[in-house]
């Protein structure tokens, strides 16, 4: 056990970490913070939700000179929502210093960014094309930058980012301390290392899992067809605080919120072809509470910080198993409990079985709840509701009207009608969702992503590198730039 105390930090440092309500170090920060320190290039592996921000936060935030009004560091991250959610986490660890932190990210208005940007931000953190896009309009200058983060490198190069990140890093001063961050670290990646660090040390915390053991995770088989009815049932039995539904395009994003909707669930979609301000709005909304349940393409996989999110849904199982990974992993963080369910057809059994061995944890076989006991589980929920009430709350307003009525009636007759009033009883409103062709199995499948609109980035074709679920991992037929073969499948979730 490692605390926060015992690492050597700045005083200003250790004020912000105790504001931050931390004390003691999470693996990956323990044996990162040191060597971040020390001025070595790192690529650092660890667990969903372990603290990899403030581990790579830390070193970061002790070299910036307050003094020097350059740009001293950059943060690069492959989604808008976590740009914004990483400069949050950098500022907090800035407080003590005073140190500037600056978001920029696509879809938001470039002139604003621009006038933040002349009041010398000291951290700028941001996606890559809109990196780039100050870089070329002069707004931005990286000739100060000494300390260089790519988080969740692996999915920037999925989303064929690698040449922007490129010609960002050749802003850059070659003698800068570059470090690499995420949950999963496929092989090419290594790529990334020999082209941008120097030398890099690798720190992966040791675990038997990939995934954290505080996640239940389970598997339901069953038909296209009955997969929303099983979810339905799931969310009426589970009751979770917050769910976040992963389904495979935007168009089954639609579908799904409204489908939920009509059957009285509070939920909103969030993917890439809605608006900055309404993605923000959306994922506002959810973290507040005013929505519970969020559905998601893969844009909201990687990183995200959502406290209060008990249970993650795979309406459709993910295309590749390091999605799974991120996926899964915004529940389940920082120690909590969390419970992920993954649906999958009989066609893609293969997809479960290399997920699993990617992970190294097999899921538990679950079966799809009946109605009955979707029902009892609303129940229960009520039933909990009303002994909470009758434990903490002031119901003198209500005893004299409780009297009247249980000396014309049956007790029992009384809390019975008092819980079906209370209970969402399971709704069988039909709905209607799109069906998805299941997963592509082998590299020669080359759909074109459902007409949901999915495309791959600048419109780079899968020239080479499918995904191939069989593939042993290793074998690397991912390359740079044609990006990998699913990419046609993924959206563009930034400029
Ligand atoms: N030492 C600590 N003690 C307690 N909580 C911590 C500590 N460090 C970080 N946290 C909290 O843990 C949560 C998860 O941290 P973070 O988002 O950095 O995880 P991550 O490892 O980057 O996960 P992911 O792989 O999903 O991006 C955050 O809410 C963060 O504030
Ligand atoms: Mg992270």
């Amino acid at each position: 056990m490692t605390l926060f105390s015992e690492l050597g930090l700045d005083r200003t440092t250790m004020k912000s970490i105790e504001k931050m309500g931390f004390e003691e170090a999470t693996p990956i920060q323990a044996q990162t913070i040191p060597l971040g320190l020390e001025g070595k290039d790192l690529i650092g592996q660890a667990q969903t939700g372990t603290g990899k921000t403030v581990a790579f936060g830390i070193p970061l935030m002790e070299k910036i000179d307050l003094k020097n009004e350059n740009v001293q560091g950059i943060i690069i991250a492959p989604t808008r929502e976590l740009a914004i959610q990483v400069s949050e986490e950098l500022f907090k660890l800035g407080y003590g210093k005073r140190a500037r932190v600056l978001a920029v990210y696509g879809g938001q208005d470039i002139d604003r960014q621009i006038r933040a940007l002349k009041k010398k931000p000291h951290i700028i953190v941001g996606t890559p094309g809109r990196l780039l896009d100050h870089i070329k309009r002069k707004t931005l200058r990286l000739n100060g930058v000494s300390t260089v983060i790519l988080d969740e490198a692996d999915e920037m190069l999925n989303m064929g980012f690698i040449e922007d990140i490129e010609s960002i890093l050749s802003e850059v001063p070659e003698e800068r301390q570059t470090l690499l961050f995420s949950a999963t670290m496929p092989e090419p990646i290594r790529k990334i290392a020999e082209r941008f660090m120097k030398e890099p040390t690798i720190v992966r915390v040791k675990a038997k899992e990939m995934t954290v053991a505080n996640i239940d995770q389970y598997y339901i088989e069953l038909r296209e067809g009955e997969k929303f009815e099983a979810l339905a049932r799931l969310l009426d039995i589970q009751t979770p605080e917050l769910a976040i539904v992963f389904g495979r395009t935007k168009r089954r994003v639609d579908e799904l919120s409204t489908a939920l909707n009509v059957r009285g669930y509070m939920a909103e979609g969030i993917h890439g072809d809605l608006s900055q301000a309404k993605r923000l709005s959306v994922l506002k909304k959810f973290k507040e509470g005013a929505i519970d349940v969020l559905v998601a393409t893969d844009v909201a996989a990687r990183g995200l910080d959502i406290s209060g999110v008990t249970h993650v849904y795979n309406f459709d199982i993910p295309q590749d198993p390091e999605s799974y990974v991120h996926r899964i992993g915004r529940t389940g963080r920082a120690g909590k409990h969390g419970v992920a369910i993954t649906f999958v057809n009989p066609r893609e059994r293969g997809q479960l079985q290399a997920v699993e061995r990617t992970t190294k944890k097999q899921m538990e076989r679950m079966k799809t709840p009946t109605l009955t006991e979707a029902l009892e589980g609303q129940q229960k929920a009520v039933t909990e509701k009303i002994l909470g009430s009758v434990e903490n709350e002031d119901l003198s307003l209500y005893i004299s009207q409780a009297e009247e009525l249980l000396q014309k009636h049956d007790a029992a007759e009384l809390v019975a009608a008092a819980l079906k009033q209370l209970t969402k009883e399971p709704d069988s409103t039909p709905v209607k969702l799109t069906e998805e062709a299941p997963m592509p199995m082998r590299r020669d499948r080359n759909r074109s992503g459902s007409g949901s609109g999915n495309r791959s980035r600048n419109g780079r074709g899968p020239s080479s590198g499918r995904k191939d679920y069989g593939n042993k991992r290793g074998n690397n037929n991912r390359k740079f730039g044609g990006s990998r073969g699913s990419s046609q499948r993924r959206e563009t979730m930034n400029k």
